[in-house]
């Protein structure tokens, strides 16, 4: 029987760029990385306000490229800090606009993917979709205790990624995901350590607003005593703070840059400095793994390794070094974002999945 033919157009947004692509079926017919100049997006006082604009600029380069969008079968972006729900394909719906305009859980550039993605296909009258979003929550009861009563652990992480590419891990060791046990470590501008126990991320840490390894960007765990003190030391105001442990923080904060490609050039000019503050960064991945080994109780099919920085072959065999008595180190550099949204929302068309509803009722959260 001959499979029916879909076409979808997949919206990834990120803090500088745009990412679309095209695909029919799961095969890529376009991709394209939509830069967006730092001194025009700063124009808008929030992210959400650049929705237009980023809208408009996707359907200018579609026009561009020939790609006539009435021969969409459906539209997926990436999704956004919505309240906390299970991974899959979810139908964008007005509860999910509501919560992507006001940021429910805050602000993010893949807040604006699913509102973009929805507009596109309405006005087109196709479906529109958003698949495993940052909030995805998969996490345990016990991972969500935190220490102190009122603030809860949060499931904030590169779940589409992690969960992508996990699958195909799946696929080359010839089982389901759901027979798998994995750490999957994304290590992008964030990092997050994934513990995937048969298909669902029962731990994991909060990737955006402080826990785990320090990352590109950000500060990742600190002592917490010594950041209360700065609080309220009388030195920052409240969004200095928050820069601190997110932007400002990690690489940037100890060498004044974020690309690990030009902290590696320091380190090999001799820049001691540079070298303790790469290798720390990898020994700190290296603890977050080791811990989510423990919560596997040691029974670990392998690890993998993902994101940009992954191409840092010298990176990559220092974490190597202290995790690969655990479990099989699989190194899979970079993300493949556009191919999971395409593949996710591709899932429901052909009725292998059915899309999940927001907000998803089964999902229990409970704060002490
Ligand atoms: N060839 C390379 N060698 C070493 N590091 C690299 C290489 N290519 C990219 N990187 C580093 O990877 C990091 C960016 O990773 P990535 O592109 O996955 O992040 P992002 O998409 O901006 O953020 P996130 O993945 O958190 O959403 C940067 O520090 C970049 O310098
Ligand atoms: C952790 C969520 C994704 C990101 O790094 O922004």
């Amino acid at each position: 029987m001959e499979l029916k033919e879909y076409r979808i157009l997949v919206i990834n947004p990120g803090s500088t760029s745009t990412k679309i692509g095209v695909f029919d079926n799961e095969r890529s017919i376009f991709e394209k990385t939509l830069r967006h100049d730092s001194e025009k997006l700063n124009t808008y006082p929030h992210i959400i306000d650049q929705y237009d604009f980023r809208k408009q600029t996707i359907l200018e380069t579609l026009d561009q490229e020939g790609i006539n969008i009435s021969k969409l079968s459906a539209v997926c972006g990436r999704g956004g800090l919505l309240r906390p729900i299970e991974g899959g394909t979810y139908t964008v719906n007005d509860q999910m606009i509501e919560d992507l305009r006001k940021g429910f859980a805050g602000q993010h550039a893949s807040n604006l993917g699913g509102i973009i993605a929805f507009e596109i296909a309405d006005a087109l009258n196709i479906p529109a979709f958003i698949v495993d979003p940052v909030v995805v929550d998969e996490m345990e009861e016990i991972a969500k205790i935190s220490g102190v009563p009122s603030i809860q652990r949060r499931s904030i992480f590169h779940a589409l990624n992690q969960k992508a590419v996990a699958r195909r891990v799946a696929s080359d060791l010839n089982k389901r995901y759901e027979e798998l046990n994995l750490i999957v470590t994304h290590m992008g501008g964030g990092i997050t350590v994934g513990v995937h126990r048969n298909g669902r991320v029962i731990d994991v840490n909060n990737g955006l607003h402080g826990d785990g390894p320090f990352s590109p960007e950000r500060a990742g765990t600190v002592p917490a005593g010594d950041l209360v003190s700065m609080c309220y030391s009388g030195e920052y105001f409240r969004e200095e703070m928050m820069k601190k442990l997110v932007g400002q923080g990690g690489l940037v904060g100890y060498l004044g840059t974020n690309d690990a490609i030009k902290v590696e050039k320091m380190v090999e000019s001799g820049d001691q400095k540079a070298a303790l503050i790469y290798s720390a960064m990898a020994y700190q991945i290296a603890k977050e793994i080791g811990s989510a080994s423990a919560v596997l109780k040691g029974k670990v099919d392998a690890i993998v390794l993902t994101g940009g920085l992954a191409y840092g072959k010298k990176f990559v065999k220092e974490i190597s070094s202290y995790i690969d008595w655990i479990a099989d180190v699989l190194v899979f550099p970079g993300e493949n974002e556009l191919q999971a949204l395409a593949e996710g929302a591709l899932r429901v068309l052909r009725n292998e999945e059915e899309a999940k509803h927001y907000p998803n009722e089964k999902m229990v959260s409970k704060v002490f």
